[in-house]
């Protein structure tokens, strides 16, 4: 796959560089040793899935992006997320991609030591390392971003996550992703609004995707919610959560706004030709 110049690209060098320095502090075999020792991963289909009557809500620790810059501090993000977490968030996701996002795998220990909802490793997964230093770190769902794979690596990086007792989000943004996600036997499939080639959003077409997605797996609608309006888009469109990061950590106060997503009420997708249950 060659999807040179693309700003996914660039932030995926940054990353292998970084792992690299990872890499060459803690061992593998160190990283596997933490992550036998953590304990076991938490269910975050089940808790995205609620009672099936309003949306789920994984609030995102988010300090800046590439495409708006420096958003919120976030001195303590175990803080935000168990203030995210007192409002009913079905899962916190914790940016841990630091060049771009001002994320550390520090911030997923200390939200992870705090709050009882799973927990997201959102980065850019590339390698089996990051995997298990997901795990090692508390993670209980990891991101997987189909565009940043090609399908060998996507099969084999989404074995060890559920190897793990983990959970993948698998990340789309096209059609032809989505049907890769679906091909793979995802059971939560993300349907992301932000072209991460482009950094261009566009809601409407993330609702169009979500559409195409058949009623077993839990559908994710991510990025592009300024308000309710948005969350009720993505309820339209058959989302079962959304995944919100700079509206929650813009806002005075994001437990209310957390509260106020959460309490969106889902409608569920149509069953679509051919699919059984
Ligand atoms: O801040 P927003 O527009 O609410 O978006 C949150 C989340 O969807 C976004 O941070 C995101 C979605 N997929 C990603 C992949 C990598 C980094 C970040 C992301």
């Amino acid at each position: 796959m060659t999807l040179t110049g693309t700003v996914l690209d660039e932030i995926i060098v940054g990353v292998r560089e970084d792992l690299a320095a990872r890499r060459a502090e803690v061992p593998l075999a160190a990283v596997e040793e933490r992550a036998a020792a953590t304990a076991p991963a938490r269910d975050a289909r089940a808790s995205l899935a609620g009672d099936g009557t309003t949306m789920g809500l994984i609030a995102e620790v988010k300090r800046r992006s590439p495409s708006k810059g420096a958003l919120s501090e976030i001195p303590e993000p175990a803080v935000l997320a168990a203030a995210y977490a007192g409002a009913g968030a079905s899962a916190i996701s914790v940016l841990t991609e630091e060049r771009r996002f001002g994320g550390t795998l520090a911030d997923l220990d200390a939200v992870r030591a705090r709050v009882e909802v799973p927990v997201l490793r959102k980065d850019f997964v590339v390698d089996p390392y990051q995997v298990t230093e997901a795990r090692a770190h508390g993670a209980d769902l990891v991101l997987l971003i189909v565009a940043a794979l090609d399908d060998a690596l996507l099969r084999d990086l989404h074995d060890q996550i559920t190897g793990l007792g983990m959970q993948a989000l698998v990340e789309t943004h096209t059609e032809e992703e989505v049907e890769r996600a679906l091909a793979l036997g995802a059971d939560i499939v993300g349907v992301n609004a932000r072209n991460l080639r482009t950094l261009d959003v566009d809601l409407d077409r993330a609702a169009a995707l979500l559409r195409r997605i058949p009623a077993g797996p839990l559908a994710i609608g991510e990025s592009a919610v300024a308000g309710v309006a948005d969350v009720e888009a993505y309820a339209a469109a058959g989302a079962d959560a959304v995944l919100v990061g700079e509206a929650l950590v813009t806002t005075d106060d994001p437990a209310r706004e957390a509260a106020a997503f959460r309490a969106v009420t889902r409608r569920g997708r149509p069953q679509q030709d051919g699919e059984s249950r």
